[in-house]
């Protein structure tokens, strides 16, 4: 099993990546891009999201272009894709899911 910190192999990167559809692998990184409903609803949906990072200290790069956000998850420490970026993928989709209608 593969300690949070540890990186993570080509197939448990893919096996992951299996059940988190909105997302795609570019190198060390996993995107999502989310459209939100409004300026401020995606606004509400980053705060939400920085909780979630700040409880789990593991921290997206966050992109804001009006309504558009883009979720980026990489382990700095490790240098490339753990389990802490599956798992935090997992929560921001979750959150995503109970938030506000997007696009
Ligand atoms: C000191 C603190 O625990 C570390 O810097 C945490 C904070 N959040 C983090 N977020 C991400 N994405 N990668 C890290 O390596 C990381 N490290």
């Amino acid at each position: 099993m593969t300690a949070a910190d540890d990186l993570l192999s080509e197939s448990e990167i893919s096996d992951g990546l299996a059940s988190l559809p909105g997302w795609i692998r570019e190198g060390d990184t996993l995107m999502r891009s989310v459209r939100a409903s409004s300026f401020l609803g995606g606004i509400d949906l980053v705060n939400a999201v920085a909780r979630a990072a700040e409880d789990a200290n593991h921290h997206p790069d966050i992109t804001i272009r009006w309504r558009e956000l883009t979720f980026a998850l990489s382990t700095h420490s490790a240098g490339g894709l753990t389990a802490k970026d599956l798992a935090m993928a997992s929560r921001i989709d979750r959150i995503v899911e109970a938030g506000e209608s997007t696009d």
